[in-house]
């Protein structure tokens, strides 16, 4: 059996008048690659900051290996959104400090292989690019050869290559049976690396599956089409789910359908007296999931101010 290595019950934090975070119930096990997906605001930065004993809950259990964060923090690792390094050091010397404060450590040049910083070793802080500052804190996070990983939207500030070449990394951790936790507002990325997503929002989880699991909740086609047909025309259409439209174009603009099925749609179109064109079938992404999932009206945000 896998060991559970984070577990929260009922974890909450206020704000003021804010739940940021309304009672998260979750649990990893040991090896697992989570994926923490939801919209701006949904709480997940405040949700890692207390898995790492950054921020103290307001009420409900944190555990990590079973014990208080702070009383592991030898075995974890993070990658967050702002680090602060110290200006005046280089890239070696800061892996080579921030190292010494694990009891077991990699050597930098590895490091700094891992975190591709080869070529800046010897440059400061402040010489370095957004996405090599990235690589940095990523290269922090791993030094202290960690069992768990936690990454808060690691890849916003990396290029397509810099993309790839981090989440090769990330796989070869994995490799080793590490345990990764890690948040994103790259779906493709979310659906390509993690086993497991965790959607979250308005500081609760909604939904906690497969990529396949949470696609499947709006099993069915997406089409996507150029037509003059008015949007109430075609939400009427039979098994329409949702409907899209490019803002404001007149006259014939591309639009997206969710429905069951496509056939009863694509019949009742092509039998209608409007232009279609530009026809594209394919099955619902977990971006339609995610919109599906997390699309809320304004009362029930409002819920969460109190
Ligand atoms: N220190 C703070 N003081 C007051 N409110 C805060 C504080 N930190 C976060 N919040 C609020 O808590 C809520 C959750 O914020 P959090 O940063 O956890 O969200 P997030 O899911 O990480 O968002 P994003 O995707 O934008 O990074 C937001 O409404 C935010 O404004």
């Amino acid at each position: 059996m896998p060991q559970t290595v984070v577990r929260t019950s009922g974890l909450r934090k206020t704000y003021g008048a804010v739940d940021a975070v309304a009672g998260i119930d979750l649990e990893v096990k040991e090896g697992e690659v989570v994926a923490v997906l939801g919209p701006n605001g949904a709480g997940k930065t405040t949700t890692i900051e207390m898995l790492l004993g950054l921020r103290t809950p307001t009420s409900g259990v944190v555990e990590v290996f079973g014990a208080d964060p702070l009383a592991v923090r030898h075995r974890v690792g993070a990658m967050l959104q702002d680090t602060d390094a110290p200006e005046s050091l280089t890239v070696a010397e800061i892996v080579g400090l921030v190292g010494s404060y694990y009891p077991y450590r990699l050597p930098t040049p590895l490091v700094l292989e891992r975190a591709d910083l080869v070529a800046q070793a010897r440059m400061r802080v402040t010489q370095l690019s957004g996405g090599q500052r990235a690589r940095l804190s990523f290269g922090l996070a791993i030094v202290g050869d960690p069992d768990l990983l936690y990454l808060d939207e690691p890849t916003a500030s990396l290029d397509v290559g810099a993309r790839r070449g981090f989440w090769t990394q990330v796989s070869g951790l994995t490799d080793l049976g590490k345990t990764i936790l890690f948040s994103t507002h790259n779906l493709a990325e979310a659906d390509a690396v993690a086993e497991r997503i965790v959607v979250i929002a308005r500081g609760r989880v909604i939904h906690d599956g497969t990529p396949q699991q949470i696609k499947a909740l709006v099993a069915g086609r997406t089409l996507r089409l150029t037509t003059d047909a008015p949007l109430s025309s075609v939400r009427d259409l039979p098994g329409v789910r949702n409907v899209h439209e490019a803002d404001g174009l007149p006259g014939s603009r591309p639009i997206t359908i969710q429905a069951a099925t496509a056939e009863p749609v694509l019949h009742a179109l092509f039998a209608s007296p409007y232009e279609v064109r530009d026809l594209i079938v394919a099955e619902a992404s977990l971006e339609e999931a995610f919109v599906q999932l997390t699309s809320v009206g304004p009362d029930v945000a409002e819920e969460n101010r109190r």
